[in-house]
């Protein structure tokens, strides 16, 4: 499965060949070679703002960016022209460019003019008064029309659609121009508006958007396998970013144009990655123009497969089951005692040396049915899982004891409040006291600690333990929530947010949640965001995108809470490690692995974020790199590419295999 471990290569490209002799620097040289699964160019984005000051030293040093820009654009679409089965040549092809009046408009309009010296059939439809005029004169020179949507546009050369006349054919509503060049069209260019843009989509933009865009989206069609071949014409192309999305947000403000293809300069934007714009984003091929990124802090990353790999304890010669990290569980109950079982047989399965378990009666014995191996008895923990499959306070009619349980295991963790008797240790529990009821377990969870909050293990809080959250906890405190759980927890704290307005600013929502809590949160969905802390007020983001459609089915999130607590247990059981600064990574590695366990039982090649393509010059190797998925998977998996439909339990099944791949890349680089 190539592809879950990023194909994308970074360096040894010669895309600066042939530009001014002049370089002296790494530029000319081209990157420095990195591994192939762990390329940060790939995995990491940088918000408008700070691509343009990595910009600026190549623009000062006369590097023609925008001509570079606009060739790897035109080399994009030809391959997008090209994969389609009954694809025109590019000497054959309708296209339409949406140019703004800015430098993105620019890059499409050099695009343009490459495309339409191969005879390909070009009309650009400005959506501004003006356009970058070297642009516009190539295009003109090269045999392309311009149409010009604003009645006061300023553009040479251009037609001006005229409503009150009835004579020619420029006559007309120009938006209905569009369309109807819209309708016959093979490729669109979408050069509106880039990293430029401010706010929402508004004027002629915003209404070509809304007309184009709402042809385009249809939550109902099926989540296919990385870059098919479109499914419909035109096929769109975004220069730099779709026009019309939060570039440094990932929000989708107002209207905007998804894409098929969206080719992206110098490094990616946060709207590349993070939900729901990177859904309109399309297959993203990054174009390298050698940054400096060292001094540039990162906005948003994701997690890839060497990052997650760093994370996982594999046995050493001296282990024994405790030195590899024992996972706690108080999950499950009797309303959900399914979920007992599965987050238990998750964490047992994920790489750690034991589980214990703590819950009603009923749930434990169907755990010790499925997991001989689980414990209730007496020993060390240094990772808990709490809360999955547990009733939340609204939907229990007494407090039970579990939650009991729960809120008294999370005493200690509550910042400023620390106030606490000896220590008996809260990681000596012992369970094999542990009674029919709870009583006696709440006294052992008295809250006692050694070492001080620091040295608390990591715990996940998901489902029905987030409201026992204490007010402020520190970041080993994950808390895994939804859309609707994320909303609940903010509302709690004072905020006026429901679940729609979570899904539709997932970053805003999770970075809030880390703000008023100090908890790492991971905001559960088809990308997931994980908000962690890098030092004192600050955030850290990293986002995981490789999980398929087919992972959202009932037990998925209690699978998570599992595999992710036994994760946090081999990252505990070093005990010199602090992981106060790693959690975040912990918790997206966590997301990586329950993604990629998805991937490996569905025999999918589907993902919500796919692969980032970097851009090669070299026409043959682009056309690989960007070749569906489906292609790469044909003879991994009689299922591929599609997959079919799983259940938690086959997630669960697939983590030893995803320990096993792990396990199996460079072998020399383990701990
Ligand atoms: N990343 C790189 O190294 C390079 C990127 N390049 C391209 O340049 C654009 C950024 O160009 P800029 O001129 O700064 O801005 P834009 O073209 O994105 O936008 C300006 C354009 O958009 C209009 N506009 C702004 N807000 C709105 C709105 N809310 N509604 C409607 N219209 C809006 C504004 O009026 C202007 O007309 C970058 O994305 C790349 O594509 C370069 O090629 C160099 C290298
Ligand atoms: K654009």
């Amino acid at each position: 499965m190539g592809s879950v471990f990023n194909d994308a290569h970074h360096g040894d490209d010669d895309f600066d060949e042939g530009l001014d002799d002049g370089l002296d620097n790494d530029f000319a040289d081209g990157p420095d070679e990195a591994p192939e699964t762990d390329d940060p160019f790939v995995s990491a984005a940088w918000r408008a703002e700070q691509v343009r000051a990595m910009e600026r030293p190549l623009l000062e040093r006369g590097v023609p960016l925008m001509r570079m820009a606009a060739t790897a654009a035109a080399h994009v679409a030809q391959a997008m022209l090209e994969r389609q089965p009954d694809g025109p040549d590019v000497a054959d092809a309708h296209v339409l460019l949406l140019a703004g009046a800015g430098d993105n408009g620019g890059d499409g309009l050099f695009a343009a003019a490459e495309l339409a010296d191969q005879g390909a059939n070009v009309v650009c439809a400005a959506t501004g008064r003006t356009l970058h005029a070297e642009g516009l004169r190539a295009l003109l020179d090269a045999g392309g029309r311009v149409l010009a949507l604003d009645p006061e546009a300023d553009i040479p050369g251009a037609a001006v659609p005229d409503a009150q006349d009835g004579t020619d054919e420029t006559d007309g509503d120009p938006l209905e121009r569009v369309m109807d060049l819209y309708e016959n069209a093979d490729l669109v260019i979408d050069a509106m508006t880039g990293i430029g843009l401010k706010g929402a989509l508004r004027g002629i933009p915003a209404q070509l958007a809304e007309r184009i865009g709402a042809d385009r989206i249809d939550p109902r069609s099926p989540a296919l396998p990385v870059s098919e071949p479109a499914a419909q014409y035109p096929m769109v192309l975004a220069v730099d970013v779709p026009s019309g999305v939060g570039v440094d947000d990932g929000t989708l403000p107002g209207t905007y144009i998804p894409a098929d293809v969206t080719v992206s300069f110098g490094a990616l934007k946060p709207c590349a990655l993070l939900p729901p714009a990177a859904y309109a984003c399309g297959q993203v091929v990054l174009v390298d123009f050698g940054f400096d990124t060292s001094r540039v802090p990162v906005a948003v990353e994701l997690v890839s497969a060497a990052e997650t790999r760093r994370h996982i304890r594999l046995p050493r010669l001296a282990d024994n089951k405790y030195a590899r990290g024992v996972v706690g569980l108080i999950t499950g109950s009797d309303a959900y005692p399914g979920a007992a079982v599965l987050s238990a047989s998750a964490a047992a399965r994920a790489n750690a040396g034991m589980v214990r378990y703590l819950g009603p009666e009923r749930a434990e014995r169907m755990v010790l049915d499925r997991l001989p191996e689980a414990v209730f008895g007496e020993g060390r923990c240094q990772a808990w899982v709490v809360g999955s499959g547990i009733p939340d306070g609204d939907h229990a009619d007494v407090d039970s004891p579990q939650r009991e349980a729960i809120r008294r295991l999370l005493e200690p963790y509550a910042v400023g409040e620390a106030n606490w008797p000896e220590p008996e240790s809260l990681l000596n529990i012992g369970l094999d006291d542990l009674p029919e009821s709870f009583e006696d377990l709440m006294a052992m969870l008295a809250p006692t600690y050694e070492g001080g909050q620091e040295s608390l293990p990591p715990v996940v809080v998901d489902a029905g333990a987030l409201d026992l959250l204490p007010e402020r906890v520190p970041p080993q405190v994950v808390i895994t929530p939804h859309a609707g759980e994320l909303a609940r927890l903010l509302r709690s704290r004072g905020q006026a947010v429901d679940a729609d307005d979570v899904e539709r600013d997932p970053l805003g929502c999770a970075l809030e949640a880390w703000r008023l809590t100090g908890a790492t949160v991971l905001l559960k969905g088809a990308i997931t965001v994980v908000v962690g802390s890098d030092g004192p007020d600050k955030p850290r983001v990293v986002v995981n995108g490789n999980a398929p459609a087919w992972l959202s089915t009932a037990g998925s999130g209690d699978v998570l809470a599992g595999s992710l607590g036994a994760l946090l247990a081999q990252a505990a059981a070093d005990e010199d490690r602090s992981l106060t600064l790693k959690m975040a990574d912990l918790a997206a590695a966590g997301a990586f692995i329950h993604g990629l366990a998805g991937q490996l039982a569905s025999g999918s090649g589907q993902a919500a974020r796919p692969p980032v393509v970097v851009y090669d010059e070299d026409r043959d190797r682009l056309a690989e790199a960007m070749a569906p998925t489906s292609e790469k998977l044909r003879d991994a998996t009689p299922f591929a590419p599609i997959g079919k439909p799983i259940l938690a339990g086959d997630v669960i099944a697939q983590l030893p295999n995803v320990y096993a791949l792990f396990a199996s890349m460079n072998l020399s680089e383990w701990n």
